[in-house]
């Protein structure tokens, strides 16, 4: 992907942390907020920032927005739509965006409520997009507003698309453009399971891999069965391990990236730690030069 601002990447940032549609919404009933989970997270990113870590959420749609993609087929594009499909669909993304900016509006009440300085970007009125990957973004605007002490907070959105008119823009890929742009420390995805499993944790016997170790070409060394929701219009786990990976490779192995669950024991540990301890119930992907 052809991302490039050098100067940035001189622009440390302690942690990305998602809030996933997964862990502050029920996925399973259309736009059902979880307040509760979500003012848990508001506190813990409270922690970070008042122990002075530069801190940037993304929150995932969940029962936001994946509902209206599908049905108006947002993720598809426009390319050869007749003049009725057009207006049908440019309909469904004026729904889309107003549904994430709904639970956006949740989500950065949520941090504000519990002290921290918290301001909402959305990715889809500035960020232009190929293919459904970010060609270009203003950097320096989120570069001024953590200089200035704010905690930028990012969404999955609906975006102007060159290639196919309009497309999806998961808050996984957010993740990994500011991954690309700035000289992030740790990443760390927040859903509502422990981590990775070998296979879907509803699945008999599914065990919780602990650290996944990604060579220099993105392969695993584990084999892991993945699924998606059926109404995740961007690939549920298998775009966020996609994600991870890329993010550990692009960076060889500079950020650690964290697949977590929200009422895990463990998660202020790894939101906190600078190190790492093989007793935390969570996921690890690291480079496979990593010895622990
Ligand atoms: N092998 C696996 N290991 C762990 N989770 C898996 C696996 N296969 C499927 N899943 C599912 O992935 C889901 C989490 O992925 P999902 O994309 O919903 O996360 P999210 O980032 O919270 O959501 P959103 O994209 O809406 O922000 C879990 O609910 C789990 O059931
Ligand atoms: C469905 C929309 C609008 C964004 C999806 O973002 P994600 O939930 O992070 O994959």
């Amino acid at each position: 992907m052809g991302i490039m601002c050098e100067p940035h990447m001189m622009t440390h940032i302690d942690i990305v942390i998602k809030f996933g549609g997964s862990a502050v919404t029920d996925k399973g009933c259309f736009e059902t907020y979880r307040p509760d989970v979500t003012s848990k997270l508001a506190q813990h990113v409270k922690d970070c920032h008042e122990a002075g870590m530069s801190c940037i959420i993304v929150h995932g749609a969940g029962s936001f927005g994946h509902h209206q993609a599908k049905e108006y087929a947002i993720n598809e594009g426009l390319r050869g739509a007749t003049k009725e499909d057009h207006k049908h669909k440019i309909w469904g993304y004026c729904l889309v965006r107003q549904s994430v900016l709904k639970l956006n509006n949740a989500v950065v009440n949520s941090l504000i409520d519990v002290g921290v300085p918290a301001i909402s970007i959305s990715p889809g009125t500035s960020w232009k997009v190929k293919d459904r990957q970010p060609l270009h973004w203003p950097h320096e605007v989120l570069e001024q507003y953590l200089l200035s002490g704010l905690v930028p907070v990012f969404h999955g959105d609906c975006c102007m698309d060159t290639d196919l008119t309009c497309s999806i823009l998961s808050g996984d890929t957010v993740i990994k453009a500011i991954c690309s742009n700035f000289n992030v420390k740790k990443v760390v995805f927040v859903t509502d399971v422990a981590g990775i499993y070998d296979r879907p944790p509803n699945f008999q016997d599914a065990k919780l891999l602990k650290t996944l170790k990604v060579d220099e070409r993105g392969d695993l060394t584990e084999s892991i069965q993945l699924s998606s929701s059926a109404n995740d219009v961007t690939g549920g786990m298998k775009l966020k391990l996609k994600s991870a990976i890329d993010i550990v490779v692009q960076t060889n192995g500079q950020c650690p990236v964290y697949i977590t669950g929200y009422s895990s024991p463990n998660l202020s540990d790894v939101l906190l730690c600078k190190g790492h301890s093989e007793d935390w119930n969570v996921t690890r992907i690291v480079k496979n030069d990593v010895s622990s």
